[in-house]
């Protein structure tokens, strides 16, 4: 349920009384976060969750840069923060996302990068009752050797590596034919601090989605052994019009 003032969806089958006497009903809405570290596969599995099942796939990431592009205030904030190479305070990314996810009343979604605090996960919980949490547990070593092959259109966010997805054409996103570049932050040095961070902030936020019950582990070094797993979770559990926001359907 999307609980702001104006928005009210609720995030089960419901029925409402349209024009006409038709009655509505609501398709099932479902509601998902990814969690994992750098370089577990978020952003992999996440492309494949939202073609699989037709989920809007939502990034934290992706919500900053727009923000930024578009010089809005929180944008304009954000900004100062990431030329540091900081996260990004919890008040200003709360201000950015949740009033986007609040017009989602009708989409299904899958977020990646939010929440990355407790705090952001209590305001998350405040906005919407999730029904899912995947987190991703994946090893140190194998986090290492993905992102030291990793390669990014920045523009689009689009992710390669060089020995799992390779670009067609080296060096040149798929798409766009633009040059690919790689993160400082994905050296080895930088890595050991990121994961030690990681796991700081999310333990809190693992422990907070176990006691609701909806959190999800999947551990492996290798994402096409883990994604037949989430997949068929995922079918268990998305209705197969996750997408259809109402359907006109005959009601004693
Ligand atoms: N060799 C190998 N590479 C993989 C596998 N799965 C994903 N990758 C690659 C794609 C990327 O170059 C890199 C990291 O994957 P993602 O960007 O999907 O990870 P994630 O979104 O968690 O990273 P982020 O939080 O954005 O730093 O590893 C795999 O099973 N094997
Ligand atoms: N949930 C969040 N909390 C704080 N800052 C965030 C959050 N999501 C994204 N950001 C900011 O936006 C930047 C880009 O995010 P993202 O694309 O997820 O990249 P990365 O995985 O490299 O951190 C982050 O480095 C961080 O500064």
């Amino acid at each position: 349920m999307l609980r702001n003032g104006t928005a009210s969806v609720r995030n089960d089958t419901d029925t409402v009384r349209g024009v006409a006497g038709y009655k509505w009903r609501m398709a099932k809405l479902f509601r998902a976060v990814i969690m994992g570290p750098p370089g577990s596969g978020k952003g992999t599995i996440s492309e494949r969750i939202a073609q699989r099942f037709a989920l809007t796939r939502l990034s934290s990431g992706d919500f900053v840069r727009e923000n930024i592009a578009a010089n809005t205030d929180a944008g304009v904030l954000a900004k100062t923060y990431i030329e540091r190479g900081l996260l990004v305070p919890d008040h200003v990314m709360t201000r950015l996302l949740l009033p986007r996810l609040e017009e989602m009343t009708r989409h299904s979604w899958l977020m990646d990068g939010f929440p990355r605090t407790l705090a952001q996960a209590k305001a998350l919980n405040s906005t919407c009752d999730l029904d899912l949490v995947i987190s991703l547990n994946i090893p140190y070593e194998t986090l290492k050797e993905r992102l030291s092959d990793r390669w990014i259109h920045p523009a689009s966010g689009r992710v390669y590596n060089m020995g799992f997805n390779p670009p067609h054409v080296q060096g040149r996103d798929d798409i766009s034919g633009e040059p690919l570049i790689q993160h400082d932050d994905d050296k080895p040095e930088a890595l050991v601090a990121r994961l030690r961070h990681y796991k700081d902030m999310a333990k809190p936020i693992i422990d907070l989605y176990k006691s609701k019950g909806i959190l999800h582990t999947f551990s492996g070094t290798e994402t096409d052994r883990i994604w037949p797993y989430i997949n068929s979770l995922l079918s268990t559990k998305i209705p197969s019009t996750s997408q259809t926001d109402t359907q006109r359907i005959p009601m004693p």
